[in-house]
């Protein structure tokens, strides 16, 4: 665990991804989609993404930007969006992450406009 150095983006990067995740009250987006329960997905779904994966990225820096950490989030509800037909409670969650989602970035951009 040493090797984890919280920098204050680092910091930031993890509270947005709890925040984002505290929306996804039933953890269907917590976890690569199993390809054991959903043996097709990779043949429909060119990029898979989940929170689980965006954490290591963040502890392994792999974000240099708000933007890059944002499109890793989008990822995962276009994946959802296009994988799951329109009347499921995937497709809908999806849905409202979005939503939720986008509010929860906006506030977290304004916030590293104010610190600069
Ligand atoms: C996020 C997502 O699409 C899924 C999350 N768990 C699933 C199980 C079966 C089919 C799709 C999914």
């Amino acid at each position: 665990l040493l090797e984890l150095q919280l920098t204050p983006f680092n910091i930031l990067l993890r509270a947005v991804l709890s925040q984002l995740q505290e929306k996804d009250k039933y953890s269907i987006f917590a976890q690569p989609v199993s390809t054991k329960e959903v043996p097709d997905y990779l043949e429909h779904i060119k990029n898979p993404m989940d929170f689980s994966t965006m954490r290591r990225r963040i502890d392994k820096h792999q974000y240099r930007s708000l933007d890059e950490f944002e499109e890793d989030f989008n990822l995962i509800i276009s994946n959802c969006l296009m994988y799951n037909a329109k009347d499921t409670f995937f497709y809908k969650a999806a849905q409202r992450m979005q939503d939720h989602g986008g509010l929860i970035l906006r506030r977290a951009r304004k916030e590293t406009n104010r610190i600069g």
